[in-house]
């Protein structure tokens, strides 16, 4: 069982115009509406390939109720926690040619008691679990260490935690050892404090950040494919996609491609590669099903080329 956490959940709004213009009036040509989160698109990526997830989401107001619903579409085990406060809702626009542009709301804040019990439900939640995946930003009200904590709770427990988040609460979870952090390039440069321009650059900063506490590192790196760094070495992967239509959730259904690859290696790296890729050729936050999924295009080599330029794409 793999067991997701987002403590911050959100309906996902991605709406399609046809090209966008700062002040002026765009008219959709396509929305799609699905439920988000980081860690909700882990899961609904894994039970699109019929591996069992279990969901912890706090879910209050009129939105939360929204979520839930949406989430009824898939065979996911989800935990609800009561919250006071609405589930906020994340705006995803995209031009033709893939651009996106997010507008992320800072979602509700959860109280003292809402916090805690999101924390036990974890816990709970984790017992017959064999990976943990604590992902994406925390609401309002919640302490920067709230993710260190559950990784050091959930230790005790024997469990494998995968961590991705952003800012303070990605450094403070470093300190909690989890098992492995997925930065994008945007997230890893602002953990290390300086930018990344090259392979070799990314390869310095997940070493870095696994001097910090994290076992294993696995950068996704946009059209560039992804950096793993672990204890056995340096792997890079990457794939084609041939048309790009929505990279929302891509490094949601990259991790759970990892995951369902076995979870550490290079096998995991082309797996997490491939359902990356095949997010992207996706609309919205679809996550992909077996049938998108092309595993035999994507190119892995051990160690990287240091000096390779990365795109201006993420
Ligand atoms: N334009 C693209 N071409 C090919 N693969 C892509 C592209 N954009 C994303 N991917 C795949 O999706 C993964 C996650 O994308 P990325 O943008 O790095 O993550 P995030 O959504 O977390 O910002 C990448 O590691 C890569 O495998
Ligand atoms: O919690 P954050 O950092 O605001 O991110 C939440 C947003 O990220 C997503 O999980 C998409 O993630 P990625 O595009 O980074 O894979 C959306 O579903 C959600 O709206």
């Amino acid at each position: 069982m793999y067991v997701t956490v987002t403590a911050n959940p959100s309906v996902d709004r991605t709406i399609e115009v046809r090209g966008l213009v700062r002040g002026g009036l765009h008219r959709a040509t396509a929305v799609h509406v699905q439920p988000g989160g980081k860690g909700i698109n882990v899961a609904r990526a894994l039970v699109s390939n019929g591996i069992k997830a279990r969901a912890v989401v706090p879910a209050g107001g009129a939105e939360g109720e929204q979520l839930i619903s949406l989430l009824s579409d898939y065979s996911i085990d989800v935990v609800r926690v009561p919250a006071l406060g609405p589930v906020r809702m994340n705006v995803s626009v995209i031009e033709p040619d893939a651009t996106v542009t997010k507008l992320n709301e800072p979602g509700a804040r959860l109280t003292a008691t809402e916090t805690a019990a999101l924390a036990d439900a974890v816990v709970n939640a984790a017992h017959d679990a064999s990976w943990v995946v604590v992902a994406g930003s925390l609401p309002p009200g919640v302490e920067p260490r709230f993710y260190a904590d559950l990784i050091l709770r959930l230790a005790r427990a024997d469990v494998r935690v995968a961590v991705d988040t952003s800012g303070l609460a990605l450094r403070a979870a470093l300190t909690a050892g989890p098992t492995l952090v997925k930065p994008n390039h945007h997230e890893l440069a602002e953990a290390v404090d300086r930018p990344l321009s090259t392979l070799g650059d990314v390869v310095d900063a997940a070493t870095h950040l696994r001097s910090l506490g994290a076992g294993a590192v696995l950068a996704s790196l946009g059209s560039d494919g992804a950096v793993l760094v672990d204890d056995d070495g340096v792997w890079h992967a990457e794939a084609p996609v041939v048309s790009a239509r929505s990279s929302v959730g891509a490094g949601d259904a990259m991790l759970a491609g990892f995951l369902a690859g076995g979870g550490t290696g290079a096998q995991a790296l082309v797996s997490g590669v491939a359902w990356g890729a095949a997010a992207v050729s996706l609309p919205g936050s679809t996550m992909p099903r077996p049938e998108h999924l092309r595993g035999e295009l994507v190119v892995v080599r051990a160690g990287i080329e240091a000096k390779r330029r990365l795109s201006e794409d993420h």
